[in-house]
């Protein structure tokens, strides 16, 4: 049995957030549970920081590893959007158990346009059209439900930007207060999904640590209810 198993005792359980907006709101959460992370990542470089119970840890990774570290169970529990789910199970199909919807991280998928560009009849004319988005897995199930023949672009970030520079003809983003879209001159022209963030739990460490793991679980399902729906 390796020091870091999940079958050991001494591992402590450990919990995958992203920086940022998911950690943030993560930490309401945890104090349902009775935790506090005794380290703040914006001012730390630790990925691995102790909380005030020293049999729980949380590892800070990159938004879309969060399912990663989770699914090979070098974290026990992880925080990861549902656009980010969607990712990655398409490339990694199974393994990931989703018990809670935290109703944290709220926005929507959509596919948005320049102002000006008229999207409805692009779609009737049958032009082919050229999607810039992070999220190519979601927008591809997006227009082939559809019928709409597309050239997906894969970007990282800024995807607000293809339309302005001529990369793309239209964006798949996430969509908040809009504001990000206003500031560049687009408009959402459809709604493709409505995105939380979820628990994920890593289903060997779920079986070997269940009465260690099933008071978080608890914990964080009657935090995420006294959210706002
Ligand atoms: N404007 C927003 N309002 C509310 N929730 C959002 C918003 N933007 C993103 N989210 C949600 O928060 C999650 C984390 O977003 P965040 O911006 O912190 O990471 P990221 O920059 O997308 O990830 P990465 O670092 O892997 O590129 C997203 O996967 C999404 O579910
Ligand atoms: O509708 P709004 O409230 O403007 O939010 C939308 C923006 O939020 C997200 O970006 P984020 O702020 O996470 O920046 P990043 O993806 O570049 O990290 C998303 O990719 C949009 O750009």
């Amino acid at each position: 049995m390796s020091a870091f198993s999940p079958a050991n005792p001494q591992t402590p359980i450990t919990i995958a957030l992203s920086k940022g907006r998911i950690f943030d709101e993560t930490m309401p959460l945890l104090a349902e549970a009775g935790i506090t992370v005794l380290e703040n990542p914006e001012t730390s470089r630790k990925l691995i920081l102790p909380t005030s119970d020293p049999c729980v840890r949380v590892i800070i990774v990159r938004a879309s590893d969060v399912p990663t570290y989770v699914q090979y169970g070098a974290a026990d529990l992880g925080v990861a959007g549902k656009d980010v789910l969607i990712e990655h199970a398409a490339q990694h199909p199974g393994g990931l158990y989703q018990p809670i919807d935290l109703r944290i991280g709220k926005c929507r998928l959509c596919v948005a346009v320049p102002n000006g560009f008229d999207y409805p009849n692009a779609v009737r004319q049958g032009a082919r059209l050229r999607v810039a988005t992070k999220y190519v897995q979601a927008a591809r199930e997006h227009f082939a439900a559809k019928g709409v023949h597309v050239d997906l672009i894969k970007l990282y970030g800024s995807m607000e930007l293809a339309p302005l520079i001529g990369l793309a003809d239209v964006i798949v983003d996430l969509v908040s207060t809009g504001s990000t879209l206003k500031a560049n001159n687009l408009v959402a022209v459809e709604d493709i999904m409505d995105i939380s963030s979820r628990l994920i739990v890593n289903q060997a460490a779920l079986k070997m640590r269940r009465h260690r793991l099933q008071p978080l679980l608890d914990a964080f399902s009657r935090a995420s209810l006294a959210m706002p729906g």
